[in-house]
C-alpha cells in the first residue's frame, strides 16, 4: 500500500484558528494551498489570520517560493480535495459533524491521498467509520500556534495501515514538524491528556479560592514552564534525583504520592510502574551522566531566561511582568 508523500497540494477544510494554521505552515513551506470553510466571510478572516502570522514566518525563514497568494479559497469540499495530495481536517470538535464531513472529503479525495484530522480528542475509530479507504485516514493533532509549535500528535484508527502512519509522519516533518506516533487510541492522546490534567487542577485551585489566575499563570511561567520548552518532566525528575537519579527520587517523592496534592488519585506505586520510570528515563539518559545533563539544562534555562527578558523588553515589559 503506497501513499503520496512528496506533496505539493495541501487541501484545508476549516479555517478557523487551527485550520489558519496549518494554511499559514503549509504556504510558508512553499506549497499550493486550497482552502474551504462553510462561513460567511471565511476566506477574508482566513487571508487576514495568515497575514498577521506571515512577518513571523518571514522572521523564521520562508522556503523558496513560498507566497500567500498560492492560497486559493473554492466554495466546496469536492473542489477543496480532488487535486490535493495531502488533506487537514480542522472542523469543530463534534462527531457527528466530522463523520459527515470525512465521508464527503475521502468520496472525493485521490486514493492515495493521506487525509489528516486535527481533533483533540474524538477516536479516529469512530469519525472516520463512514470514511472510504479508510486505511489512508488519521489524527494529526497540532498544537496553537500550528504554523511555529512542532509537535503533531500522529493516531491512526482500527481501520488505518501502519504505512499511513509512517507516511503522515514523513509528510508532516516535510512540513517542518516533530510528530509523534501515539500507538494507543486513546481520548486525548498523550499531551491532552497531560495538559487537561493540570487545566483540571488549575480550575480548582480557582475554584477553591486558594490562588487567581494570574498567581497560577507565574507558577508555571516563572517555574517549571521555562523548563518544559527544552526538557520533560520524566528527565527534570531524575536531575532531582541527585546522582541517584530516578530511583532516588522515587524513593523519597513516592510516597508523597498518597498525599492529597491533587484531586486525581495517584496510580499504586507498584514495583513495576518504578522500574518501568527508572529504565525509561535511564534510556532517555542514554550515556550522559547527571552533570552532563544538568549543564545541558542550566545552558536552555538561560537561553530561555534571556529570550524571555530580551523580548518582554522589546515589548516594554520587565521580566517580572
Ligand atoms: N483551538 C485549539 O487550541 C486546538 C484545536 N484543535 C482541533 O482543531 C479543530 C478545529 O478547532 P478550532 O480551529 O479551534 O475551531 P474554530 O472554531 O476556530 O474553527 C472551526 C472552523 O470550522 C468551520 N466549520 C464549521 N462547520 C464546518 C464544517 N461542516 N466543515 C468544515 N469546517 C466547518 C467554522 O466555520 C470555523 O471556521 C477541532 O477538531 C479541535 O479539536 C486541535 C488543537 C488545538
Ligand atoms: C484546548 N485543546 C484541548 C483544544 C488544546 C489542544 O488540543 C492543544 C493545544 O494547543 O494546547
Amino acid at each position: 500500500m503506497s501513499f503520496i508523500t512528496q506533496i505539493k497540494t495541501f487541501a484545508a477544510l476549516g479555517s478557523g484558528v487551527i485550520g489558519s494554521g496549518w494554511v499559514s505552515r503549509a504556504l510558508a513551506h512553499g506549497l499550493d494551498v486550497v482552502a474551504w470553510d462553510p462561513a460567511p466571510g471565511a476566506e477574508a478572516a482566513l487571508r487576514k489570520r495568515v497575514a498577521n502570522a506571515w512577518g513571523t514566518l518571514e522572521k523564521q525563514g520562508l522556503a523558496p517560493g513560498a507566497s500567500q497568494d498560492r492560497l486559493r479559497f473554492v466554495a466546496t469540499i469536492e473542489e477543496c480535495v480532488k487535486d490535493a495530495d495531502f488533506i487537514q481536517e480542522s472542523a469543530p470538535e463534534r462527531l457527528e459533524l466530522k463523520l459527515e464531513l470525512h465521508s464527503k472529503i475521502s468520496a472525493a479525495a485521490k486514493p492515495d491521498a493521506l487525509i489528516g484530522s486535527s481533533t483533540s480528542g474524538l477516536l479516529p475509530s469512530e469519525f472516520y467509520e463512514g470514511s472510504t479507504h479508510p486505511q489512508r485516514c488519521v489524527v494529526g493533532h497540532p498544537f496553537n500556534p500550528v504554523y511555529l509549535l512542532p509537535l503533531v500528535e500522529v493516531v491512526g484508527g482500527k481501520h488505518t495501515a501502519p504505512e499511513a502512519v509512517q507516511a503522515a509522519i514523513k509528510v508532516y516533518e516535510s512540513l517542518g514538524m516533530r510528530p509523534l506516533h501515539v500507538r494507543k487510541e486513546v481520548p486525548g492522546f498523550i499531551a491532552d491528556r497531560l495538559l487537561e490534567a493540570l487545566w483540571r487542577e488549575a480550575l480548582h485551585l480557582v475554584n477553591d479560592g486558594v490562588a487567581t489566575t494570574g498567581e497560577i499563570d507565574d507558577a508555571i511561567r516563572f517555574g517549571a514552564g521555562l523548563r518544559w520548552s527544552f526538557m520533560g518532566t520524566f528527565l527534570t525528575y531524575t536531575l532531582a534525583g541527585g546522582d541517584a537519579g530516578m530511583r532516588h527520587f522515587m524513593a523519597q517523592f513516592g510516597p508523597a504520592l498518597q498525599l492529597p496534592w491533587t484531586y486525581l488519585p495517584a496510580p499504586e506505586l507498584t514495583d513495576k510502574l518504578i522500574d518501568d520510570v527508572v529504565e525509561g528515563t535511564s534510556e532517555q539518559l542514554g550515556s550522559r551522566s547527571i552533570a552532563a545533563l544538568e549543564r545541558y539544562r542550566d545552558d536552555c534555562l538561560l537561553a530561555v531566561l534571556e529570550a524571555v527578558k530580551t523580548t518582554k523588553a522589546k515589548h516594554g515589559m520587565s521580566f517580572a511582568d
